[in-house]
């Protein structure tokens, strides 16, 4: 190996983080297990003679790079959208880079936290943010003025989808777990001129006043292989929404399993983003019902 190639492949080596760039908050992934996983990567790579040719994301799995807000907005009775934007010169070969369902790790000066954002550019990302009234991040995004600044790494979370590699998706969610799903939707159905993959959608809400999304969700809506059922459980009355269905009643067992009959076990692919009580219980239904293909955000 020539001392450059060698220079190249020492420089590609993940750089070790300080003990102090842990900030003890118990961040799932720790900024120092990121670090030990893509060491062992790297030297398993170098044993192998892998060359990996590293791309170049502005976000970083284990350094903080930093973000500065350049929009709040009201995005439904209990959530907003927060857009922000690389903090900083980008190098010519440099952009932001995410799979559609991963999410990243916003820092602030006391507390960290887990967001997929739904949507991103070379140099920026928006967040679907929910506001709890006692949250801790929460309370930190409710004071957010345009130009404060938010440390961020990632992107994080390993689904990975392959063009026409199902027949249907099927994608469960409820409150802010729809942040998961939407850009996922959003790049068969949109993005993709070449998929056939239908996709339903079925995203559980408080009140019509508590859906996020709802012009992208009927943008996506206008297309023949997308359907999104709202499934709304307070009593609204006669609520409609145009291109969207719209049902009354909480996203309980029985409505997944009475859905669950009508797919192939085999072709379909099933998608859950909820709180881990979601997620457990759809977990037990799709094991029950025998699907062979489903992921769990969480
Ligand atoms: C991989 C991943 C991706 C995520 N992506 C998003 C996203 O894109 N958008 C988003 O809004 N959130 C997302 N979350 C959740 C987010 O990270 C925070 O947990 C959430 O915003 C609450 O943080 P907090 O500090 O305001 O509340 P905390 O201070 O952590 O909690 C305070 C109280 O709020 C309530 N609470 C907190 N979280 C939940 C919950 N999930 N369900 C029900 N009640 C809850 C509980 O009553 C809790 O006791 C994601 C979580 C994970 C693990």
């Amino acid at each position: 190996m020539s001392s450059s190639e060698e220079d190249n492949e020492n420089m590609c080596r993940p750089t070790t983080p300080n003990e102090a760039d842990c900030c003890g908050n118990g961040c799932d992934p720790c900024i120092l297990d990121v670090h030990k996983r893509l060491l062992e990567q790297w030297k398993t790579n170098k044993l192998a003679g892998v060359h990996e040719r590293h791309k170049r994301n502005l976000l970083n799995l284990v350094e903080y790079k930093k973000f500065i807000v350049t929009g709040i907005e009201t995005a439904s009775a209990d959530s907003i959208f927060i857009r922000l934007k690389y903090k900083g010169n980008i190098e010519h070969s440099a952009q932001l880079f995410l799979n559609p369902g991963q999410h990243v790790i916003l820092h602030t000066p006391t507390l960290s936290r887990p967001f997929t954002p739904i949507l991103w550019t070379h140099n920026n990302l928006l967040l679907l943010v929910k506001l709890y009234a006692k949250g801790s991040f929460s309370n930190y995004a409710k004071q957010l003025k345009i130009d404060d600044q938010i440390d961020i790494r990632g992107p994080y979370g390993d689904f990975l989808y392959k063009s026409n590699s199902y027949e249907q998706i099927l994608m469960f969610s409820i409150g802010s777990g729809i942040a998961s799903l939407y850009p996922i939707a959003k790049s068969i159905i949109i993005d993709n001129d070449e998929e056939e993959t239908k996709i339903h959608l079925i995203a559980g809400f408080r009140s019509l006043a508590h859906v996020p999304l709802k012009k992208e969700l009927r943008a996506l809506a206008d297309y023949w292989n997308f359907k999104c059922t709202l499934q709304i459980s307070q009593d609204d009355g006669d609520i409609t929404l145009n291109g969207l269905k719209m049902e009354h009643g909480r996203l309980k067992e029985g409505i997944v399993r009475e859905l669950l009959k009508y797919h192939s076990l085999q072709t379909t692919l099933i998608l859950i983003c909820g709180t881990p009580e979601f997620n457990d219980g759809l977990e037990k239904i799709i094991r029950d019902t025998r699907y062979l293909h489903y992921h769990i955000f969480k």
